[in-house]
């Protein structure tokens, strides 16, 4: 039984680089989905943030809402809960400072711990994790979103880190119209970035592939990850 401080420690590379074949489907998240406490298992079930990051154009929101539907978890999109100065900025080709950044990151922290938490709006039966879009571009910040495990010995943090050389950044961004994220953003987003694959809890997709073969590498991904915490 995996206790609130264990973590897997199974042979399993955590580092998913273009994985080419496709993933069990919904039935290898089934066990997850459950909502009721198990028979044999802890009543205390695991929660799991997976939080999409890297610079803007990578495909956050695509990743995001298509792991939305296939894990049936609530999804929270970076973008919305940005103030309207972050967005202007932004809108006017100004990158964020540390400064704009943190009360962002850590509504969009809280937000996510608020969706796990019983509450009279779950009837008191929280889901097994959700789904954030966050740019989280500096170690720093991904250490905000960290925090979200401290006060929840219940909750994991995984990060799915979608890597993408700029010139493809810039070809996305530039195809994608009404955002106020413009590609004149990608180099000071890609300068800014500290390459999160080194981190014991993120998982790297290489994102230079159609939509529907990014979908599936970062499905089996997910499904890597949490067999490992079956497999305990
Ligand atoms: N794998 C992909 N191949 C080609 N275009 C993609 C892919 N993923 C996303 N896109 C497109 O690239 C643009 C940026 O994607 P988006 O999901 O908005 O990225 P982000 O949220 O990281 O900024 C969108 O127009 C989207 O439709
Ligand atoms: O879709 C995008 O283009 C990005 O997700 C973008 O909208 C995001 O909100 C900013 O990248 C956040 O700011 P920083 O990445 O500068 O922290």
């Amino acid at each position: 039984m995996l206790s609130a401080n264990d973590e897997p420690t199974t042979g399993i590379d955590p580092t998913v680089v273009g994985l080419s074949r496709a993933p069990a489907g919904k039935a290898a998240f089934k066990d997850h989905m459950e909502t009721r406490p198990r028979e044999g298992k802890s009543p205390e079930r695991l929660q799991h943030i997976w939080i999409i990051t890297g610079p803007a154009g990578c495909g956050k929101t695509t990743v995001a809402k298509g792991l939305e539907k296939e894990l049936g978890l609530p999804f929270l999109e970076g973008d919305d809960f940005h103030p309207q100065s972050n967005k202007d900025k932004m809108g006017n080709g100004i990158p964020l400072t540390d400064a704009d950044r943190w009360d962002w990151l850590i509504s969009l922290r809280d937000a996510a711990t608020e969706i796990l938490s019983p509450s009279p709006a779950n009837n008191y039966n929280p889901p097994w994790g959700v789904i954030m879009s966050c740019s989280a571009l500096k170690h720093k910040y991904r250490d905000v979103m960290r925090v979200a495990a401290y006060d929840h010995p219940s909750v994991r943090i995984h990060f799915i880190y979608l890597r993408a050389d700029e010139s493809i950044l810039m070809e996305r961004v530039n195809d994608r119209k009404s955002h106020y994220m413009k590609s004149s953003m990608v180099h000071s987003q890609v300068e800014t970035l500290e390459d999160p694959s080194p981190e014991r809890d993120v998982l790297t997709v290489d994102v230079a592939a159609p939509p529907d073969e990014v979908q599936r590498r970062v499905s089996a991904a997910v499904a890597a990850k949490l067999a490992e915490y079956e497999q305990q």
